[in-house]
């Protein structure tokens, strides 16, 4: 199943099984994430990215559970703990909406993301994003897309993460604000290995390593993200896309999102 039979994985997730109320969303959804670079979680909508990545968080609604399965992270078995004993153990997360507080600046976002008493890691955020200390008293809410990616990056990576799971971070954004968040994943990943849900298939090119892809709440694919995404057939029919080539090949940054429309 591996992708990558080198290095062990920071996070194994095997023939997970997870229902939300009557509904059976994921089926056996099965990956390895390894220790560094960035590995793509991939697949159409509505297929259980997010609820994947809500599973292996402990962060399932109140109807929902884990049926079957299981996940290691860092060797751990943490199949269906509760959110704050994963996290504590080393997983930061930047959800879809990025969670960041509009009304609060840039310092009062990092100081409020400060887990337990350290260590709190402000010289490399400030080195990755040097941005943000210059903004340190300005209020997120007024920040670009692209700096409020940032902001929540850095509140992951503030604490000792192993390994930072980010939700389709350049949804719905414009493609130079795209281009920008790419940059700040990019430079993330230079630190800590990624989880990168995204459907911009140009960023997954051009950031991840590893790919998996996600069919009706299974895994269908696990490999080389390039050579996927280099196989204009297969990712056709993995992801639904293959139709709109002009369109990435002139670098708008293209979604599988758009291209299922
Ligand atoms: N709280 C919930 N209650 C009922 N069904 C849910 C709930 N959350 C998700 N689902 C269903 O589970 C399936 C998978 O959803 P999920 O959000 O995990 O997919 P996704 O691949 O992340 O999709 P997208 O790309 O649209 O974000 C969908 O059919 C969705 O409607």
């Amino acid at each position: 199943m591996s992708a990558n039979p080198g290095p062990t994985p920071v996070l194994s997730v095997r023939d997970l099984r997870v229902r939300i109320g009557e509904s059976r969303i994921l089926q056996g959804v099965g990956f390895d994430v390894a220790p560094t670079g960035v590995t793509a979680l991939l697949g159409r909508n509505g297929v259980g990215k997010t609820t994947t990545v809500r599973s292996v968080l402990g962060l399932l609604p109140e109807d929902g559970e884990v049926t079957g399965g299981t996940v290691l992270f860092d060797g751990t078995d943490v199949t269906g703990h509760r959110t704050h004993t994963v996290v504590r153990r080393g997983i930061g997360y930047v959800p879809e909406d990025r969670g960041v507080f509009a009304g609060l600046t840039v310092a009062e976002n990092l100081a409020l993301a400060e887990r337990g008493s350290g260590p709190h890691h402000y010289d490399l955020v400030h080195d990755l994003f040097p941005e943000l200390k210059a903004r340190r008293k300005q209020r997120a809410g007024t920040l670009s897309g692209g700096q409020q990616q940032m902001v929540a990056l850095a509140r992951a990576l503030l604490n000792d993460n192993r390994l930072v799971i980010v939700d389709e971070p350049t949804k719905g954004l414009a493609p130079r604000v795209v281009t920008e968040v790419a940059g700040v994943l990019e430079r993330a990943a230079e630190r800590v290995p990624l989880l990168l849900v995204e459907q911009n298939l140009a960023v997954v090119r051009r950031l991840a390593r590893d790919a998996v892809v996600l069919d009706a709440g299974r895994t269908v694919h696990t490999g080389d993200a390039r050579e996927l995404l280099a196989d204009r057939e297969r990712t056709t029919s993995l992801l639904g896309v293959g139709r709109h080539e002009k369109r990435e090949a002139a670098g708008a940054g293209q979604s599988t999102k758009e291209a299922t429309r």
